[in-house]
């Protein structure tokens, strides 16, 4: 294939890491356009294909029988040829702790439109740092997909954390004739909070109980009437076998929005503090009265691009990955996003989607 052939999307924009990617080849599978990305991750410590990109990229050249040039670890410049999109069962081991949910968020749109349901079998990480944790995934992602008429059955039938990773999930996918334009203008009010403070391995079942206590805490001491109820979970160790603790809590409001907010506990884990700094996040979104997460926010662009007509999510200040996001979806769609900051000084983000029907239907 000629150079010419490529769209060339730069990896080092804005952000500059694994994100430019995973979107920049989902979209390449659906919009049957082949792409190069080059300088992939230049702005991380330690360049190019990490395992999550690398499993994540060679389980797109499966399911879109797409040539591939570049697939090695560490690699910084990657050729991508898609042809159609399957829809099979898929397994990927990825050996590592790699996060599954980031190797999901690069295929769930492409088995979106695919010609038949697909599963999706993936080892990894459940739970690793600067990635939605699968609780998110769970609980906030699918609520949010709601929006443009995606669903997902996820299962975790393994946790697994950093180092050693070891966690399974399996994801079902049903495709979708095109997605609906999603509208995330409305908070409404706020009428639950929920979530999960787990624990595993040998870590005491008090670290979860001390997230649990201090998040809901928080939460009845700004709003004592509030309904909050975040549940404490201890994994059996044949679900996880190793140390791992966590919170993700989530905001429900009458105007439809699920917003998430989520801590990890690293080496030295304090369920107070893990639990106080998820609460303080949940707790600004909930004050700004912002319908999409900042986590969420980059998460959706994708979605947007491709749906039938407009959408509009109100949040609040862009990130770096929105912007990325966007940039790398104008690119390749050609659609563009409107952004504009109002009066109450939330983000309004709009797209007149591209109309992307699913050709394998
Ligand atoms: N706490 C969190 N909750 C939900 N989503 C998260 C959280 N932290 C990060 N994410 C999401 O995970 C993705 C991370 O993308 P990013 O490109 O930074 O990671 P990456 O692929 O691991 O690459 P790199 O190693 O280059 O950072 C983004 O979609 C971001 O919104």
């Amino acid at each position: 294939m000629d150079a010419k052939d490529f769209v060339e999307i730069d990896g080092s924009y804005l952000e500059g890491g694994g994100q430019v990617l995973r979107n920049a080849l989902s979209l390449s599978c659906i919009l049957g356009k082949p792409v190069r990305v080059v300088k992939i991750r230049a702005n991380r410590p330690k360049p190019g294909l990490s395992h999550q990109h690398l499993h994540g990229l060679n389980l797109l050249r499966d399911i879109a029988n797409a040539d591939v040039v570049g697939n090695t670890l560490l690699s910084t410049e990657v050729e991508f040829t898609p042809r159609s999109i399957g829809g099979d069962t898929y397994h990927v081991d990825t050996q590592t702790a790699a996060s599954i949910t980031l190797i999901y968020q690069m295929a769930l749109p492409v088995l979106l439109f695919a010609g038949r349901p697909s599963r999706l079998y993936v080892s990894g990480g459940t739970n690793v740092a600067f990635a939605p944790q699968v609780e998110y995934m769970e609980q906030v992602l699918l609520p949010n997909l709601k929006h443009f008429g995606v669903g997902f059955d996820l299962q975790v039938q393994q946790y697994g954390f950093y180092p050693s990773g070891k966690g399974s999930c399996q994801l079902d996918v049903q495709p979708v004739e095109k997605l609906l334009a999603g509208q995330f203008l409305d908070f409404g009010h706020l009428q639950l909070v929920s979530g999960v403070a787990f624990c595993a391995g040998r870590l005491p079942r008090t670290i979860a109980t001390d997230m649990q206590q201090t998040a809901q805490r928080e939460i009845h001491r700004l709003w004592p009437h509030q309904m909050c109820s975040i549940e404490a979970v201890k994994h059996l160790p044949e679900k996880a076998r190793q140390n791992g603790a966590g919170i993700l809590m989530t905001a429900h409001t009458s105007g439809g929005c699920v917003l998430g907010s989520a801590t990890l506990g690293e080496k030295r884990v304090d369920g107070r503090l893990l639990g106080s700094d998820a609460s303080c996040q949940l707790v600004e979104y909930i004050r700004k009265e912002i319908c999409v997460d900042a986590h969420m926010q980059d998460q959706l662009i994708i979605y947007m691009a491709l749906a039938v007509g407009r959408s509009s999510m109100r949040t609040g200040p862009l990130t770096n990955h929105t912007r990325t996001a966007i940039h790398v979806a104008e690119q390749l769609t050609g659609v563009q996003f409107d952004v504009e900051v109002e009066s109450s000084g939330q983000t309004l983000v709009t797209c007149e989607g591209l109309g992307q029907l699913n050709r394998m239907l």
